[in-house]
């Protein structure tokens, strides 16, 4: 039978410690022994031990118990799920009452029985491991709510475009195969990325939505791998990476064209092992995730640029769909904007009844730079705004708001500096979110509600 669990075993008397460590070799996979109680601490940074077993009284001559009861504090400040066994040769049921109330989960005597001390701490390795599983089960619903709370979103279109894009995901989504989907902003690639999981066999598992573009440099590790308490500074309790999050299910990698070279090689290295290790801990963790990527950027030229690893994109475009603009879409912008008419109408408490045929052109014959976003944010605007049910194109703001003003000639407000910056950044760089909130340095989320705020799009 494989040998589980991982035991830090203190007492004062190195003969104690040498038979101990000869009985129990045989039954536990590590065991770390020390006589000096000083080194708890910094033995409990470098391994994560299961169960301590603890000896109550450390100094010579002195057989309070009370050193022991310090270091039982110590130890379940450092960690909750490490179980704590106290070993004392004083069969004094006070001071065990006194330590169960500060977290001690039993009692042993000296001389011990080796078969009860034995069934003691296998029981203490079986807790604190149901402790861990927990303590991860909590976490992984944590992140899991996050997604459920999304609502589902039925993609609307018949144009021989998204034909083609629905065709691929009938075709891939069965599959295992890693799919990289490439388009514009607003074009629905991450609506796609979670057709193609809800039509996988890993349908009930779950979908792990990471936006790349929103992890700096700093965090990406322990966001993606996770970490271990004490790992740095920040590391207050152990934290489960989205990846082993996601394992069973899909991860969907958004923004992967904006990643630095450091990180496009961490990526590499988990995508190729399927294995990872927190941060701050040495042990290896399977994961199973079936990946999607998304991107706006041109990966190719980014490829060809030196800016992106030839060896990532062929790890990750086993098939590729290519998101066509909404402007390409012909008629679904008509049926894209009647859908969400309707719904932003019953979401208002307003009616909607139909489109004038000027109202139609003009929707057909804008260019939709922020393609479905745009056209959303402007059907909810057209709603909120109305006092009627049928739509006219005057109803629809699209031309380009003319926010350009010369600073020196007029006194401006600090929104209207604002609204200002955003919209030339956005102007400069063609609509790419996630270069103008880097540009800015500020959040995709906070930019897109900016966006949202000022009406830029
Ligand atoms: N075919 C569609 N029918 C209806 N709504 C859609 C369709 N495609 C996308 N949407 C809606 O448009 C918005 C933008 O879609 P999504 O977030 O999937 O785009 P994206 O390409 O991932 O954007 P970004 O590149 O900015 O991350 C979402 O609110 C989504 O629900």
């Amino acid at each position: 039978m494989k040998k589980k669990g991982k035991l830090l075993i203190t007492d004062d008397n190195k003969s104690v410690l040498k038979s101990l460590q000869l009985f129990l070799k045989h039954h536990f996979e590590e065991l770390v022994t020390c006589n000096n109680p000083n080194q708890i601490p910094d033995l409990m940074r470098q391994n994560e031990f299961d169960v301590v077993l603890l000896d109550m009284n450390f100094a010579a001559g002195v057989n309070t118990g009370n050193e022991g009861l310090y270091w039982l504090k110590q130890i379940r400040k450092i960690s909750k799920r490490t179980v704590v066994i106290l070993f004392t040769a004083y069969g004094d049921v006070n001071l065990a009452v006194e330590s169960m109330k500060h977290g001690a989960t039993d009692f042993i005597l000296k001389p011990w029985d080796n078969k009860k001390l034995l069934a003691t701490l296998k029981c203490g390795v079986e807790l604190s491991r149901t402790k861990l599983e927990l303590e991860h089960s909590n976490q992984h619903r944590k992140l899991l709510t996050a997604d459920l709370n999304q609502p589902a979103i039925k993609m609307i279109g018949e144009s021989k475009a998204i034909k083609n894009v629905y065709e691929l995901i009938n075709k891939v989504a069965i599959t295992e195969a890693n799919v990289l989907i490439l388009g514009e902003n607003g074009t629905g690639k991450e609506i796609v990325a979670r057709e193609i999981h809800n039509q996988s066999e890993r349908k009930d598992q779950v979908f792990m939505n990471v936006d790349l573009g929103a992890l700096s440099e700093s965090i990406f590790e322990s966001e993606l791998f996770g970490h271990v308490k004490g790992s740095f500074t920040d590391a207050k309790e152990d934290r489960i990476g989205r990846f082993q999050a996601a394992s069973g299910g899909t991860i969907f990698l958004d923004e992967i064209g904006n990643l630095s070279q450091a990180m496009q090689a961490k990526l590499l290295s988990v995508l190729q092992n399927r294995i990872v290790i927190s941060l701050g801990s040495n042990k290896e963790e399977n994961v199973d995730m079936r990946l999607i990527s998304a991107t706006n950027a041109e990966i190719l030229k980014l490829v060809q640029e030196g800016a992106f690893r030839e060896d990532l994109l062929y790890r990750i475009n086993t098939v590729v769909i290519n998101m066509p603009p909404l402007r390409e879409r012909g008629n679904d912008i008509l049926l894209i904007a009647v859908h969400y008419l309707k719904k932003y109408a019953d979401k208002y408490g307003k009616n909607y009844t139909g489109l004038s045929k000027t109202a139609k052109d003009k929707l057909l014959n804008y260019s939709w730079p922020g393609n479905i976003r745009e056209l959303k944010h402007c059907m909810e605007r057209a709603i909120i705004l109305a006092d009627k049910s049928s739509f006219e194109a005057a109803d629809f703001q699209l031309e380009e708001s003319d926010v350009t003003i010369d600073l020196s000639e007029k006194p401006i407000s600090l929104e209207e500096g604002e609204k200002i910056l955003i919209y030339s950044a956005l102007k400069r760089h063609k609509g790419n979110i996630s270069n103008v909130a880097r540009e800015l340095n500020i959040g995709r989320q906070t930019l897109y509600r900016k966006i949202e705020k000022y009406n830029i799009l």
